[in-house]
């Protein structure tokens, strides 16, 4: 097999492992590995992406502020290359949250082009997910709040990659959100 298929493999498990004991948000409390899995299948299927450190990187993308990962850990298994990249996307999580959503508009244009890729996917499929169903406890007004936000992060993002800023612009026209 080739090595590329088998380092992917390796990554995707390891994913899993992590993310082994948690849900997502929806009333189905889907597992909650379909994220990132998700995310990496955006950039390869609907992006065009092929730089394996993107792919790997978009299925370990929640790893280190969801899970007990840290980023020496991830170094250590893949380098120090998708560790960069996963940290770029990475919230700090002691912050207060208004401070976090703040600091990703104003962190989004100095990423690397890598880490933008990931973050572009990443808000495309929590997007998608919000237009397909409304996550436990989440009012109305609490859905199109994150529609107006994630337009912010987007903006910033712009010139990355058309594909997928054209599929987020129809995520946002569903919501009546300017890009
Ligand atoms: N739309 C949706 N999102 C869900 C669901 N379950 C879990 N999430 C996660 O919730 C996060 C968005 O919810 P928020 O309340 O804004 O953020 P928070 O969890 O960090 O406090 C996303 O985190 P993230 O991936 O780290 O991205 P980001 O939004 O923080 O950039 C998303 O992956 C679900 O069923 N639907
Ligand atoms: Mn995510």
């Amino acid at each position: 097999m080739d090595s590329e298929a088998s380092l992917l493999l390796e990554t995707v498990n390891f994913a899993a492992e992590k993310h082994r004991k948690q849900r997502r948000k929806d009333p189905e409390e889907t597992p909650y590995i379909n994220h990132p899995i998700g995310v990496a299948r955006i950039l390869s299927y609907e992006g065009g992406v092929t730089d394996i450190e993107v792919l790997q990187a978009a299925l370990l993308h929640d790893t280190v502020e969801d899970t007990d990962t840290t980023p020496e850990e991830l170094e250590d298994k893949f380098g120090p290359i998708v560790a960069r990249i996963v940290q770029e996307v990475t919230d700090d999580k002691s912050l207060p949250k208004q401070e976090r959503k703040r600091l990703q508009v104003e962190h989004a244009p100095h990423c690397s082009q890598q880490a933008k890729l990931v973050k572009l996917a990443d808000k495309l499929y929590n997007l998608r997910d919000l237009n397909a169903c409304t996550p436990v406890g989440w009012s109305a007004e609490r859905v199109q709040e994150y529609f107006v936000w994630a337009a912010e992060v987007v903006k910033s993002l712009k010139g990355t990659n058309s594909a997928l800023e054209e599929k987020l612009e129809d995520q946002f026209k569903q919501r009546g959100v300017q890009l």
